[in-house]
């Protein structure tokens, strides 16, 4: 089953618990919350205070995509503000085996994330340490830009690297996953999306949300 992961980045953020709720009325599976330094990519958006607040405002799962340097100083603050799960970047982490073991220790669930010009190569080693795979499928720093297709041919290889090793181990795609896209990469192997533009820039986020899962189920 695919699931669903908005992120809240192209919400409408004086209005954030009420996008989220509707999100969630449409059946989403987790709620993904982009957080970004200014350092590692070229934006900056927000920190725990924000995911604590809206917490309160929602039963989702969080998924956290932590695009920050050294993402290890910050891990306890955003497992207390309540992530349950948390990519990292490879590209951002120097002991990045360690960082993955210490998200595991704070009792959440431990993700790696990769930009689209790195190498599978680079995650070999650590993939028994992780629950999901997060695939960049734009440059990380914004929301609504162009889908790269060249990271389909990445996706079938993650997805042999795991069926090979028989780990069940999930492949999230972000950045320009639409309905066409999201298509594209479920069969190449994905099974979380993460949709930004495509839902919260839509004007009706429950049919967006909709129209979304039903291109993959065909
Ligand atoms: O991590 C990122 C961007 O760096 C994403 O999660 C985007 O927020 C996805 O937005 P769309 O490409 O779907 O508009
Ligand atoms: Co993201």
């Amino acid at each position: 089953m695919v699931k669903i992961a908005p992120s809240i980045l192209s919400a409408d953020f004086s209005r954030l618990a009420e996008q989220v709720q509707a999100v969630e009325r449409a059946g989403v599976d987790y709620l993904h919350l982009d957080v970004m330094d200014g350092h590692f990519v070229p934006n900056i958006t927000f920190g725990p205070g924000i995911i604590k607040s809206l917490r309160q405002n929602s039963q989702l799962p969080f998924d956290v995509h932590l695009m920050i340097d050294e993402p290890e100083r910050y891990l306890e603050s955003f497992v207390a503000a309540g992530a349950d799960l948390i990519s990292v970047h490879v590209e951002a982490c120097r002991h990045l085996h360690r960082t993955l073991e210490t998200i595991k220790e704070l009792g959440a669930r431990p993700a790696v994330a990769l930009n689209p010009a790195t190498p599978l190569s680079s995650i070999e080693h650590v993939l028994a340490e992780v629950d999901m795979v997060l695939l960049m499928t734009v440059n990380p720093g914004f929301g609504g830009q162009k889908f790269i297709p060249a990271v389909i041919r990445k996706i079938v290889q993650l997805k042999k690297m795991l069926d090979d090793e028989n780990l069940n181990i999930d492949i999230e795609v972000d950045g320009g996953i639409n309905a066409e896209t999201a298509l594209q990469a479920v069969r190449a192997g994905a099974n979380v999306l993460v949709a930004g533009s495509a839902i919260f820039g839509a004007n009706d986020i429950e049919k967006a949300v909709r129209t979304l899962r039903m291109s993959v189920n065909t």
